[in-house]
């Protein structure tokens, strides 16, 4: 009771400093916006006022310096850099053609956004201009873009000038979302055209949407480097900005050397000394580059040499340190050269921010009871939530249904490209529902009035943690986040409090008082330990019994556990001795399935993986040991 007292005036009292912490006192036009562009802000995206980290950036990518942006989840970055970019390219004289090529790059999977730009395509496509059409089918959209396209095809090229960009985003979803916005932004900007590429659309359908060009294109790295390599019409010289959002997860997930590509072949290296000569660029476009995240790590520190002119530094409390010159260190690599050390833009061990309302807690958990536990506090959850909103439903039946019919939709990257569209958008519209989901969802993505966040697996990297728990907790809103441990893995809180991560302990004790005890009701008040608990107890027999009687359901639960089993061998470094293999106990994994007994399989799976990660161990180190010693 004291502990939830404490929890909710900490709440309060956040956030009612957080309106000041979160938002700016000044407006979008006082930091230079175009009029009809600030409208925008307003009317589509309902936005009245700039958020601090807003205030602060777009001036400074307005003026043209590279920018690093360090700032916590949910503070509006997005617009932070897509804002100012719309505004450069507005402000241009010659609006752009389709001949310019791309001019940006960001990643988006919005089809109605699609729609509109083959919408566009089509009324140029029907211009005599251009030639391509059938006459003029459409009434002419674009009447000022026209007339420069008559004088670039007379030849008269002096009137032009370079303008595309290009956002660059660690996944589908995350580019689905920033189109999206990029779409209403660009409402009243027809001439501005939006384009996405990711991996898992139709190859030629975006090869024929380059080719007419794109004046500002988000894309995922892998699918970005395989029309640069392969779509000879994509058409790219003319790009000026680069936009690396959540810069440290694109490195993280292995693009490290499709962005070295993609820098050599877009020409936007700043390091000269390395360059492998590739360089697409065009000496006259002024190169802008951005790297924005709420995390930072070494490798980002590398990129942001590699790819920012003396950026200003926003959200980070070191000075930049000086440039001297670095050999040997490659974005694939998660060695640190000794000369790369000494040229660090930023130290990797600040501590990361965090929404200040968002209350932190985690619950220690032995590991057969960790499914009760869930489902536990999923119940309480929604019983809870619904008993503040509407409180005309006040049976205890009520409630119940309210959780069993709640709706349920998962999320993650085996599944095929069109499902995940579909949950994506889902979980955005509907009033209430649990999502289940992989780290696919744990980068950027900005589902609106998320409760809680839950991380039923632990997350490895402090930086994990904090993306996770950031879907929840936004711009100012309320939030709550559950860490579960199993009490041999309580070191991990230690390594976020290296972080100035602090979490506080969630009352399990109080909410399984509010269970049945049946025949332990004598016990009322006294501690009844969670394997004892006989509302617990009887859940978990229930679940393997349904587990064991259903065939389709069992294979997925053993499938399921191989897999987790698996994923607990894969921790690295400092971690390995938090999340230690030897200490699981494979019957009570199985009991966290729901399972009667422990699938055989399992351990030869845990062994080939355990030779694995020894034999990945030894070749790290050796090449470790390459770079010191050519350094
Ligand atoms: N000026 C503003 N006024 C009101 N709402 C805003 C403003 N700027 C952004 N938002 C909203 O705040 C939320 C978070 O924005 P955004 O997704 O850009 O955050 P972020 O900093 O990129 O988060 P993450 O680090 O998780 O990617 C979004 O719902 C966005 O619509």
């Amino acid at each position: 009771m004291e502990q939830n007292n404490k929890d909710n005036a900490r709440r309060l009292k956040a956030e009612s400093k957080n309106s000041s912490d979160v938002f700016a006192s000044c407006s979008f036009s006082s930091l230079g916006l175009h009029p009809t562009l600030c409208d925008q802000l307003k009317e589509r995206l309902g936005f009245e006022v700039p958020t601090q980290v807003q205030a602060q950036a777009i001036p400074v990518v307005l003026s043209g310096r590279h920018v690093l942006v360090n700032a916590a989840t949910g503070t509006g970055k997005t617009v932070a850099y897509l804002a100012p970019i719309i505004h450069l390219l507005q402000e241009y004289d010659q609006r752009i053609q389709r001949t310019d090529g791309t001019l940006a790059v960001f990643t988006a999977w919005n089809l109605e956004v699609s729609v509109f730009v083959i919408g566009i395509l089509k009324v140029w496509d029907s211009t005599p201009t251009c030639g391509c059409g059938g006459g003029i089918r459409l009434t002419l959209m674009i009447p000022d873009a026209w007339a420069k396209s008559v004088m670039l095809l007379n030849g008269d090229a002096s009137i032009f000038e370079f303008r595309i960009a290009l956002v660059l985003v660690p996944t589908r979803e995350l580019c689905m979302q920033v189109y999206g916005i990029l779409q209403k932004l660009l409402h009243r900007f027809h001439w501005i055209v939006p384009g996405y590429i990711m991996g898992g659309e139709n190859r030629s359908k975006e090869k024929a949407r380059l080719r007419k060009g794109v004046s500002i294109l988000v894309a995922t790295p892998g699918r970005l480097l395989d029309h640069l390599k392969n779509t000879s019409s994509f058409l790219h010289t003319n790009l000026r900005w680069i936009i690396f959002d959540e810069a440290d997860r694109i490195l993280e997930l292995g693009y490290g050397k499709d962005i070295e590509e993609i820098i050599n072949c877009l020409g936007t290296r700043n390091d000269k000394s390395v360059s492998k000569g590739t360089s697409a660029g065009n000496p006259k476009v002024q190169k802008q580059n951005l790297l924005l995240s709420a995390t930072l790590n070494d490798k980002v520190n590398h990129l942001a040499n590699i790819s920012l002119e003396n950026p200003v530094m926003i959200g980070l409390k070191d000075k930049m340190l000086q440039n001297v010159s670095h050999k040997h260190f490659s974005l694939e690599s998660d060695v640190l050269g000794v000369a790369e050390e000494s040229r660090k833009m930023f130290s990797s061990n600040e501590e990361y921010k965090l929404p200040a309302q968002l209350v932190q807690k985690y619950i220690k958990v032995p590991c057969g009871s960790r499914l009760v536990v869930l489902l536990s506090i999923l119940k309480d959850l929604f019983e809870k939530e619904a008993s503040q909103k509407w409180s005309t439903l006040q049976s205890e039946t009520e409630l119940r249904q309210i959780f069993l019919r709640c709706k349920t939709l998962r999320l993650h990257g085996n599944m095929n490209h069109e499902d995940r569209k579909t949950t994506f958008q889902m979980f955005k519209t509907e009033k209430s529902a649990l999502l289940l989901s992989t780290d696919v969802s744990a980068r950027g993505l900005d589902f609106p009035k998320v409760r809680c966040i839950i991380q039923y697996d632990s997350p490895g990297e402090a930086t994990e943690y904090v993306h996770r728990v950031g879907r929840t907790a936004r711009l100012g809103e309320r939030g709550d986040s559950v860490l579960f441990l199993q009490p041999v893995e309580v070191d991990y809180l230690k390594d976020l409090e290296k972080h100035g991560v602090t979490l506080t302990e969630y009352p399990l004790q109080k909410l399984l008082s509010s269970f049945p005890l049946y025949r332990l009701k004598h016990q009322v008040n006294k501690f009844v330990s969670i394997e004892m608990h006989p509302w617990l107890v009887a859940l978990q027999r229930a679940l393997e019994s349904f587990v064991s009687a259903e065939p389709k359901v069992k294979k997925l639960a053993k499938d399921a556990f191989s897999s987790w089993v698996r994923a607990y061998t894969a921790h690295r470094g400092e971690l390995k001795r938090i999340f230690m293999v030897k200490k699981l106990h494979l019957g009570h994994v199985a009991k966290s399935f729901a399972l009667k007994e422990q699938p055989s399989i399992v351990n030869k799976s845990i062994q080939k993986h355990l030779k694995k990660r020894k034999r990945d161990d030894k070749q790290k180190v050796k090449s470790k040991k390459r770079v010191i010693s050519k350094s």
